[in-house]
């Protein structure tokens, strides 16, 4: 008998689970049957694009960056051939006022975390002291166990591990705020192993930098909603889900659509973001993972948002060769040149060089306008490259969306849910979901490989097979001295 199965949502989390399941042998021996419906008329969901309506150029609301312990995403976009959009960067750029830029390049031929070791000392904005110090923290730092890390803010603990305030401002928070789309008083100490472990000391690829060359709404909208429509997924855009009902009798669940449609499934597998997907089932995202943890009282609100905002900037000149470069001790945080590959399809004459700097976890913008933003932030580039003189802003963006990343703090680590749940033929997806990673296209990813992993699983468990489905996908090989320092 065939299942259906429905995904909805089709940002990078639906779009994962889509292909697991239609690359699934029982998708192909005709045994499922996969719809996905997506509220907005692309996919991508935030990993998504707009037309600036002065220039007619298609840019990303915000950039985005995966790095090299992406693994799951890097290798999504490799089987739809969609990788050969993202250039790849072994080396960073970074700047700080008073010290002028630095590259941080880790070293090639030792092995992980050793390839890291010199690469402090190319810091120019880091004193002697800081990078003992900050040296010292990330010894600690692998040699503790996630699970000792629970209920802990990176602040709190770096400041345990005797880490200075010149050595958090200077290189914890320019990590992980970045990483992490949120301030480190906020973030819970777990999250900051994973990136810090698994995006720089694990392997010596981890902390690649790979950049679209393509608008986002290319890669994962028209491109990726044509590979899975050719893989026989049907892909239903401007689909948004109203209701989920679960009808006792029959066992299925019926889906209504702002329209008017209606859809029968035997599985459905939600991939919403979790401000919409606990809506519909908020015991699911209050509700602690683990039995030995105490529910969080009604005071505390495990998922919180955290802002993300991207100045988009036209000047009358570039101020840079360098593609990308961090800022350390700025407002702005990341600054990026002609990202996109996306000029010659402007509607209008493009005048003038694109740019565009990332600012997260700016809560509340101290409510400046788009005007003073921008002020601020050429100030800040003028000072940074004195040497292009005074760039005229020719046009000018400014995109802050609220509900960019789930601030990933103490408590929503204990409510993540996980993708199975206990309602039956209901899976979760979607970057907050229980998968160890942050909010990121590579959490979205996993997310959706694991629900579809789950909804294998259960149908191999009604037709007494094996189950060989579950689990999550592996990260980047460690080497052998990784292995044995990282506990
Ligand atoms: C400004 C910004 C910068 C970021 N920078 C980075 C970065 O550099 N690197 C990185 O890895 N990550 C970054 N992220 C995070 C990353 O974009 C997300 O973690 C990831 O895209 C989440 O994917 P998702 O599929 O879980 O959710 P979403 O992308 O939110 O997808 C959910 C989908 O569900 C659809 N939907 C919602 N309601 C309904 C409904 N009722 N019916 C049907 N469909 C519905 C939505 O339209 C959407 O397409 C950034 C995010 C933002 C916003």
């Amino acid at each position: 008998m065939t299942r259906r199965v429905v995904i909805l949502g089709g940002g990078i989390a639906g779009l994962s689970a889509a292909e697991t399941l239609a690359r699934s042998d029982e998708f192909k021996r005709g045994e499922l049957e996969l719809s996905l419906l997506e509220a907005r008329s692309s996919t991508g969901g935030r990993a998504g694009s707009f037309v600036e309506r002065e220039t007619g150029q298609t840019v990303d609301y915000c950039q985005h960056v995966a790095m090299g312990c992406c693994t799951t995403l890097l290798s999504l976009l490799q089987r739809m051939d969609l990788l050969r959009h993202f250039q790849r960067y072994e080396a960073l750029t970074f700047y700080h006022p008073d010290h002028g830029f630095s590259r941080f390049e880790p070293n090639k031929w030792l092995p992980a975390p050793l390839h890291l070791a010199m690469t402090l000392t190319s810091l120019k904005h880091l004193s002697s002291r800081d990078q003992k110090l900050i040296r010292k923290g990330l010894w600690r730092l692998m040699r503790t166990k996630s699970s000792d890390l629970v209920g802990v803010t990176a602040k709190d603990w770096l400041v345990m591990q005797g880490q200075e305030q010149s050595c958090i401002e200077k290189f914890w928070s320019v990590i992980l705020v970045s990483a992490l789309g949120d301030t480190i008083d906020r973030v819970s100490m777990q999250a900051a192993r994973k990136v810090i472990v698994d995006g720089f000391a694990g392997a010596r690829d981890a902390s690649d930098v790979w950049v679209p060359r393509l608008p986002l709404s290319k890669i994962f909208g028209d491109e990726f909603s044509g590979r899975i429509r050719g893989m026989g997924v049907d892909l239903q855009l401007r689909s948004p889900v109203r209701e989920l009902q679960r009808t006792q009798d029959a066992g299925t669940w019926e889906i209504h659509c702002s329209g008017g449609s209606r859809l029968v499934a035997d599985d459905v597998l939600v991939a919403t973001p979790w401000h919409v997907s606990r809506r519909w089932f908020p015991e699911l995202w209050g509700q602690s993972n683990s039995a030995a943890e105490e529910k969080p009282s009604d005071s505390e609100t495990p998922f919180e948002s955290s802002p993300i905002t991207g100045v988009h900037l036209w000047l009358d000149r570039s101020l840079t060769e360098l593609p990308h470069v961090a800022m350390v001790g700025t407002l702005t945080h990341w600054l990026f040149r002609e990202p996109l590959d996306s000029h010659a399809e402007a509607t209008t004459q493009v005048d003038g060089v694109y740019h565009q700097v990332v600012i997260s976890g700016r809560h509340g913008g101290e409510g400046w306008s788009g005007e003073r933003l921008v002020a601020e932030v050429m100030k800040e580039l003028e000072a940074a490259f004195p040497e292009v003189g005074t760039p005229n802003v020719l046009n000018f963006r400014v995109v802050t969306d609220p509900n960019a990343v789930f601030s990933v703090s103490p408590a929503t680590e204990r409510c993540r849910p996980s993708v199975q749940t206990e309602m039956p033929g209901l899976y979760l997806a979607g970057d907050a979901v229980a998968t160890g990673w942050p909010s990121t296209m590579e959490g979205a990813a996993i997310s959706g490989q694991m629900a579809a992993k789950a909804v294998l699983g259960a149908l191999a468990a009604s037709n007494n097979e094996a189950d060989h489905f579950r689990g999550e996908p592996p990260g980047l090989p460690k080497g052998l001295l990784a292995r044995w320092l990282i506990r």
